[in-house]
């Protein structure tokens, strides 16, 4: 069974060494909210069983593509074209303008041209997705700003490479935003193999292969990450973990559509080879799903181009792992609502030394609908005395958290503010998913209503307990001079962890 357009990518697949267990799995269309086409079980798969496998040689990569060698390792290193994706970016651009001598070129045939994703949508359609924080993460700007300073300039220095009249068609922005969206929606973070070097790219990969693959126990795969590269983590401060990995594209494994709890399928990496087995028992006619980690519906729009939307367990539909970000700034802007209480300086001073910390700058809120401990850990900063912050200092960390009236009345304009970014409620969006949307809105409106319920959820939740502390303060009041009854401890996550701050 194949999916329309695939036969010759298949048939090139298999001539260059890729292997598709065709008695057990095939391609078809599903339907759009199914992510179209995709991966069918053609019998009953059991557990661990390889689907198909893909030599190392055939990824894609800046190790694997030609590029890298004509251009010159050392120009490649000095203009940066090793960190991030801009390297992967122009070799994709390259190798489609060799058109069919590309080793790829069967391969870049199949990939997309469109994308739904907001990178591509206008102004009016970006506006649905105000209070999400998804247009700020498109970081199209940014992207830009690489493709005219970085990009173009080593192309238009190299004409002996890329000739006037290719960078039009082959090295345009509007190519370099295709061949983006392309390692954003479809890469895999390979992990490398031992042996690997620097000098050892393209097919003379293939003796290297063979001899480290010998000496390394092949029945024991290590799991793989999935693919979820992404620049803000490429360009992360981890040197070490960045060296690890090839940002790649995969051929056929890339096909594979994902949903939020159903991965029955993952890859694995060896030494010579990747594999994609099964992980659980899949249904003759099921789907075959490799999902990227039950991202959160805004996450998969901003990196996919689609939503997840099923039935939760609480009644209604949505996508269990969405979660609704705040910015820190809005803590700070209820301190400044409350002039002279909160002088500026020292709300400068407690933010420094919270991020110093490592204390995050967009705390989460989750499905549960719970208060994040670190929200809860930075309002409280901002409540203890002077002699109190200079302890926590000394210490290096805050103290232990506990949630009373004055916390827990920030914590609640916190949410207010918040859910003032949004400009619709959780009713009109629930109406507006019942009419006649295009599909950018419809997908617009998904994130945000998911975002907006857990919002007004946390913030409901919020008010209750701010009712049960006052209750129980009018139940002790008298009985006890110190507030210490009125507080309720919660499980505080102690002080904020070293983590990178994105
Ligand atoms: C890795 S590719 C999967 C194969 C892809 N369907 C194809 O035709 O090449 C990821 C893309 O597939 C689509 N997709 C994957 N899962 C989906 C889902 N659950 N619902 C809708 N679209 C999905 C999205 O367009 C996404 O950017």
């Amino acid at each position: 069974m194949s999916a329309p357009g695939l036969d010759s990518f298949v048939s090139w697949f298999q001539r260059n060494n890729g292997f598709i267990d065709t008695q057990i799995m095939g391609f078809c269309t599903f339907a759009p909210s199914e992510g179209g086409r995709g991966a069918v079980a053609l019998k009953d798969i059991p557990e661990g069983q390889v689907l198909f496998s893909i030599p190392r040689s055939l990824t894609l990569s800046i190790r694997n593509s030609s590029l890298p060698k004509l251009l010159g390792p050392q120009l490649w290193r000095e203009k940066q074209l090793d960190k991030g994706w801009i390297g992967l970016i122009l070799c994709m651009m390259w190798e489609n303008a060799q058109g069919p001598s590309s080793k790829w070129a069967e391969y870049l045939e199949i990939l997309p041209k469109k994308f739904d994703t907001p990178m591509f949508w206008d102004e009016n359609d970006l506006q649905e997705l105000k209070g999400t924080y998804v247009v700020d993460k498109l970081g199209k700007e940014d992207a830009e700003r690489d493709y005219n300073e970085k990009l173009l300039p080593i192309v238009r220095s190299r004409p002996d490479l890329f000739s006037a009249e290719s960078i039009v068609t082959y090295y345009s922005l509007e190519q370099y935003h295709i061949m983006g969206s392309r390692i954003l929606s479809r890469s895999f973070d390979v992990e490398r193999w031992e042996g690997d070097s620097e000098n050892d790219s393209d097919q003379n990969n293939i003796a290297a292969d063979t001899s480290v693959g010998s000496a390394i126990d092949v029945d024991l795969p290590a799991p793989s990450s999935t693919n979820d590269s992404d620049p803000d983590e490429q360009n992360s401060d981890d040197e070490d973990e960045e060296d690890q990995v090839d940002v790649s594209m995969v051929p056929v494994a890339d096909l594979l559509n994902a949903r939020y709890g159903t991965e029955n399928a993952k890859l694995f990496y060896e030494p010579t080879e990747l594999k994609m087995l099964t992980t659980k028992p899949i249904a003759v006619g099921e789907q075959i799903w490799n999902t990227y980690g039950d991202l959160p519906n805004a996450e998969l729009l901003r990196r996919y181009g689609h939503v997840d939307l099923m039935e939760l367990s609480g009644g209604g539909k949505g996508n269990p792992g969405d979660v609704v970000e705040i910015r820190a700034d809005v803590v700070v802007s209820v301190l400044f609502e409350r002039p002279g209480t909160f002088p500026e300086n020292r709300i400068k001073a407690i933010i420094d030394w919270y991020l110093e910390e490592g204390g995050d700058d967009v705390l989460v809120i989750e499905a549960d609908m719970e208060l994040p401990p670190q929200l809860l850990t930075l309002i409280r900063l901002f409540l203890l005395s002077p002699e109190e912050f200079k302890k926590a200092q000394d210490k290096g960390k805050p103290p232990k958290n506990k949630v009373d009236l004055p916390l827990l009345d920030i914590a609640i304009r916190v949410l207010q503010l918040r859910s003032d970014e949004f400009l619709t409620s959780v009713d009109t969006d629930e109406a507006l998913l019942v009419s006649d949307l295009t599909l950018n809105k419809y997908h617009a409106t998904v994130v945000r209503l998911g975002e907006k319920k857990i919002l007004w959820g946390a913030l409901k939740k919020a008010k209750e307990l701010r009712s049960a502390l006052v209750e129980q303060s009018k139940g002790t009041a008298g009985s006890e001079t110190t507030s210490s009854k009125n507080k309720r401890k919660i499980t505080s996550d102690g002080p904020p962890s070293k983590k990178s701050k994105k």
